[in-house]
């Protein structure tokens, strides 16, 4: 389902709404919610919103285990860190309890081995039947998502929940869930805004089918529902 929104705070809210009431309903299920977040700049507005009050108080954050869809595989102190943005805006205004962060990032160990032992602790957490409650992603504007970049091998990747390379154009590491685990997920949401978004958000939702160039096109859930929360300019062409 695509939701069109004329302003960004209007989007942004909406998206709190998905997310509040996702927790809410896993909360009422299970008793707690596993949530995916996203980097880049499309969550910044989301993530200050939940972090204040009235929506701030409509969560209860000691139920929730927050995980990453990707990340650079950078410092926590990283100015591109993906989850320093997200403990800024968002974590450190929250009652989440702290063992119940998960960043993509540690010291002393490979990317790989590192993505290895996320997959261990989804296992765990995401017990019994491996689906996150919600997953938020962005779309770059050559289509890209998570880390999931145009021409990799990831794409491919229907074993391993995650995955850990080295992306040349970007001289750095990044680690991403994989198209399975995503796809797993009762509910996905992708946040993408502004013009520069406006030919990729064409071509992911109404283009010819290519994956390799436009790996979003790739967000297909299995079982689960996908919203994107997109505003005018990006869906210029849609
Ligand atoms: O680490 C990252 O870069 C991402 O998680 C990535 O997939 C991001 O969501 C898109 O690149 C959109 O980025 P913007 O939100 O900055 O446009």
């Amino acid at each position: 389902m695509v939701r069109k929104f004329n302003e960004l705070n209007q989007l942004n809210e909406a998206a709190a709404e998905l997310f509040i009431q996702t927790a809410s309903d896993a909360i009422a299920r299970q008793g707690h919610f596993t949530v995916a977040l996203t980097g880049g700049s499309s969550p910044l507005g989301l993530y200050q919103l939940l972090a204040t009050p009235p929506y701030r108080e409509r969560v209860q954050w000691k139920q929730v285990y927050v995980f990453w869809g990707d990340e650079r595989w950078v410092p926590l102190d990283d100015e591109r860190s993906n989850a320093r943005m997200a403990f800024e805006t968002l974590l450190e205004h929250v009652p989440v309890p702290e063992e119940q962060i998960f960043p993509m990032w540690a010291e002393g160990i490979s990317p790989d081995e590192f993505a290895r032992e996320y997959e261990q602790s989804l296992r765990l957490h995401l017990h019994p039947d491996g689906r996150f409650d919600l997953i938020l992603l962005g779309m770059g504007g050559d289509g890209h998502t998570a880390s999931w970049f145009p021409h990799t091998a990831v794409l491919h990747e229907r074993n391993k929940w995650v995955v850990g390379y080295y992306l040349e154009p970007q001289e750095m590491h990044r680690i991403t869930l994989t198209v399975p685990v995503i796809n797993r997920a009762r509910h996905i949401a992708v946040i993408a805004y502004g013009q520069n978004k406006a030919d990729a958000l064409y071509e992911v939702l109404e283009g010819q089918r290519n994956v390799e160039q436009y790996p979003a096109q790739l967000i297909s859930p299995t079982d689960g529902q996908v919203v994107w929360f997109v505003d005018d300019a990006a869906a210029a062409k849609i």
